[in-house]
């Protein structure tokens, strides 16, 4: 998997990030959910740097140029709830993506340490050599990622596989390393320092699910 974590280069985009770290700014829903779809636009933009591009003759009122545009045709998949506003980020740039959702969440059966991944609901066009880009803000565990992954199969084989997310912790990101293969994209905004025992990632920002939506009441 080629990794390419955004962050490692000076750039507005650490503005974002640490708006929506901070325990008093990110208390503001809208301003965390704006700052989520920012990101996504920043993410999709170095993303596009990668696809396939052919020549086309544009016609303006003066004349004619030939343009570089985007050959992919690509189905953009986000994991509810917290994958909502990173999906509309990436939207507002990918005019043409079809569109996935599918909902992928931590049940914890005994104590906050252990849970497991629920997946329900999931609608998705055929991925039959198309570009696949996952959403999900957090890579925590990686485990949503992955369950994700194995959920949309059945939809067929998408030629290029590229996973968009904010925050990552080490563990997330070296699952998703091992699982995917050598041709797939992660595109992370940061990846932090590690995992606490409810495998929220430290420092991180908290629970982007909530944050984003209101706090919801464990199943
Ligand atoms: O890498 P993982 O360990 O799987 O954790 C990351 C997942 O946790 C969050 O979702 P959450 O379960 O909180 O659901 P929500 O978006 O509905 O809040 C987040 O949006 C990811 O989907
Ligand atoms: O740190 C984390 C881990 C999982 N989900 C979140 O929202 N935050
Ligand atoms: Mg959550």
């Amino acid at each position: 998997m080629k990794i390419h974590n955004i962050s490692t280069e000076n750039s507005i985009l650490n503005s974002f990030i640490a708006e929506m770290r901070d325990v008093n700014i990110q208390k503001d829903s809208m301003r965390f959910r704006r700052n989520i779809e920012r990101i996504g636009e920043i993410l999709g933009y170095e993303m596009s740097k990668t696809l396939s591009y052919s020549t086309s003759e544009i016609t303006t009122p003066l004349g004619a140029c030939n343009m570089n545009l985007i050959d992919n045709n690509i189905v953009l998949c986000s994991i509810l709830r917290a994958g909502v506003p990173l999906h509309n980020g990436l939207l507002n740039y990918f005019d043409k993506a079809e569109n996935a959702f599918i909902s992928a969440y931590r049940h914890h059966k005994h104590n906050p340490e252990s849970f497991e991944i629920i997946v329900e609901y999931l609608a998705c066009p055929s991925l039959e050599g198309k570009t696949l880009i996952l959403a999900d803000p957090m890579l925590a565990t990686g485990q949503s990622m992955i369950a994700t992954y194995e959920a949309l199969k059945p939809f067929g084989t998408a030629k290029e596989v590229h996973l968009v997310s904010l925050i990552g912790a080490p563990e997330g990101v070296e699952l998703v390393n091992k699982h995917f293969d050598a041709n797939a994209h992660l595109w992370i905004a940061t990846i932090d320092k590690k995992l606490d025992k409810n495998s929220y990632i430290v420092p991180g920002l908290g629970d982007a699910g909530d944050l984003a939506f209101g706090q919801k009441l464990q199943q």
